[in-house]
């Protein structure tokens, strides 16, 4: 900080010591002619000048101290308050004769300080303000930095279990899942047919209707949904909170659904399904307008070699497939059948969106639910129950 005029109480200017505390700022010394306050040849010691450490350096500075200096005044003698005033009053003799009386010098050389002290205040003030102020954009700054971080670390949590997850090259006009193990397949003809020759299916469909003695009216009924997202409803159960696409569930015991529960313990039971899925995800589709938009199940919270099965109860909705880009957009579309279940892999994710397009009034035969089973990693993404 540089030497700053001001004016003294008598009007005249003059510049001042301005060895800020804490300011990490040398001290100044006194204009011209060494008062008897900072005269290290006078004090021996000069005394004026406190140490201090600078905080925000963690540097040892003297600083110049303006209280020091008014609690000296009445140790001065006549000849050194003489020489102080002097210091600071260019025309000492017009001063001398206004101000005759010791007493008077005395009070007018603490003015003196006092005005300094307080000058230097508003100074640490505005100073601190200034700091304070640019503190406040350095932290905004770095939280925005922190989220742009966030972001790219979950887009490389989601890239490299894409990578670690296993892909099995498909042969030319092999048409199985990306993933094995692979299920038996639908007996109702060849899926993905629709799919250049070469891509591999998005989905399998697991034979027959395993889950057609269950019904969408009593899962419904017994169903407590966590979500309303307008266009479906959805409830989450699973020993893990579950986060995807800007939604958390919290964790909830299956065993808060029994019927729920007989479903998903019908889906361990069945033949040539290993099944680890611990993330339950109930979406209710009740109208036309109802459906989810193409989406990809890639969060980093599920198992890279997750299955993704999923359980349809209730009316015939089509369940659309797209290739994403690179390369052409072709669609392929399913309508999974009250009772059936299809399959996709956590690695097909990086090459398929899925959704469930709105249909017309006329094409909506009943509501549809349907049973997302997933296996979610219990990684650094999950919190777990006790904290959730
Ligand atoms: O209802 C369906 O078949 C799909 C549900 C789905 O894609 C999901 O929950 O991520
Ligand atoms: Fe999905």
């Amino acid at each position: 900080m540089e030497d700053t005029e001001h004016e003294n109480l008598d009007g005249t200017a003059s510049q001042h010591i301005n060895g800020l505390l804490g300011s990490g700022m040398p001290p100044a010394t006194i204009k011209s002619k060494e008062g008897y306050l900072a005269n290290t040849t006078c004090t021996g010691t000069n005394p004026v000048l406190v140490d201090r450490v600078d905080q925000g350096t963690q540097t040892h500075i003297r600083c110049f101290s303006p209280q020091l200096c008014i609690d000296l005044v009445d140790t001065l003698s006549d000849e050194q308050i003489t020489g102080e005033l002097a210091r600071i009053h260019d025309d000492i003799g017009a001063f001398i004769e206004t101000r005759c009386t010791k007493k008077k010098r005395e009070n007018s050389l603490k003015q003196h300080f006092k005005h300094v002290l307080m000058t230097d205040g508003d100074t640490l003030t505005k100073r601190l303000n200034h700091l304070t102020l640019n503190f406040s954009r350095h932290v905004g700054e770095a939280n925005s930095q922190m989220e742009e971080l966030k972001k790219n670390i979950d887009a490389a949590q989601t890239l490299i279990a894409d990578l670690q997850a296993p892909v099995t090259v498909p042969e030319r006009g092999d048409n199985t899942l990306i993933s094995s193990p692979a299920p038996p397949l639908s007996p109702s003809g060849t899926p993905c047919s629709s799919l250049k020759q070469g891509n591999p299916c998005p989905y399998e469909l697991y034979e027959g209707n395993p889950f057609g003695e269950f019904t969408a009216d009593i899962l419904d009924s017994v169903t407590d949904y966590d979500r309303d997202f307008g266009n479906r409803k959805t409830a989450y159960y699973g020993e893990l909170p579950y986060k995807y696409g800007g939604s958390h569930h919290k964790a909830r015991d299956i065993v808060s659904n029994p019927y729920l529960k007989s479903i998903i313990d019908k889906l361990k039971q069945l033949p040539d399904l290993p099944v680890s899925s611990n993330s339950f995800l109930v979406t209710k589709y009740d109208s036309n307008n109802a459906n989810i938009p193409p989406h990809s199940d890639n969060e980093p919270s599920i198992d890279p070699s997750s299955s993704i099965l999923t359980i349809t109860l209730g009316g015939p909705r089509p369940v659309v497939f797209r290739r994403k880009p690179p390369g052409e957009y072709e669609k392929v579309s399913i309508t999974p059948e009250h009772g059936s279940l299809y399959i996709m892999s956590r690695s097909s994710q990086r090459y398929f969106d899925h959704s469930v397009p709105r249909i017309s009034r006329e094409e909506f035969k009943g509501t549809r639910i349907s049973i997302t089973c997933r296996t979610l990693d219990d990684n650094e993404f999950q919190v777990k129950i006790s904290e959730s």
